[in-house]
């Protein structure tokens, strides 16, 4: 389903597990920062809505995309009491094929650490072809998916928990 004609920050909030008692980290690439800064705000605000604790969020910035592998793989190591991570980027096309290879390495790459890990990493990385396109997913008219992966990882939070035998 496109986010064109969709609102990615609408949810049904009844659905949604209470958090109160999970930890999130937060992976924050600062290329193209305003973005990354308002889908931030947007995962942060609906994590807070759904009881999570301030003091239960850990943040850490990244330079680029490419290195939220590298940074939220640390941050499951150093944090073994984390419920979920929350990888945050956007990456926007240029003139050279640079593009390609940061967002198929990043998404590969987060792919990897959900699969070697068993803290579940959300994949909240803009891969854009322009800014207006990234505006609009991050706060703008088809909403924040900042949001949306707040909500992705409170849902996995909670099956990583009902998974435990
Ligand atoms: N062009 C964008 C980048 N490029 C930088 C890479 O992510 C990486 O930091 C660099 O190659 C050094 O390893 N990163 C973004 O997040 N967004 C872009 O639009
Ligand atoms: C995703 C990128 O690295 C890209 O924005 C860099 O721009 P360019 O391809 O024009 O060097």
């Amino acid at each position: 389903m496109a986010t064109e004609g969709n609102n990615l920050s609408e949810y049904d909030k009844d659905k949604i597990p209470n958090a109160k008692e999970f930890r999130f980290g937060i992976v924050v690439s600062e290329w193209n920062g305003e973005i990354t800064e308002n889908l931030c705000r947007g995962a942060i605000e609906v994590l807070l809505e759904h009881d999570v604790l301030e003091r239960k969020i850990v943040r850490w910035n990244v330079p680029g995309s490419f290195e939220l592998i590298y940074g939220c793989k640390k941050m499951q190591e150093s944090y073994d009491m984390l419920d979920a991570v929350i990888a945050i980027g956007s990456v926007i096309e240029g003139e050279t094929k640079h593009f390609d290879f940061v967002c198929q390495a990043v998404s590969q790459g987060i792919k990897d650490l959900n699969l070697q890990s068993d803290i579940p990493v959300i994949f909240c990385v803009l891969t854009d072809q322009n800014k207006q396109q990234s505006i609009d997913r991050s706060g703008g008219k088809h909403g924040n998916k900042g949001a949306e992966a707040a909500v992705a990882a409170i849902k996995m939070a909670q099956l990583r928990k009902d998974s435990r035998i």
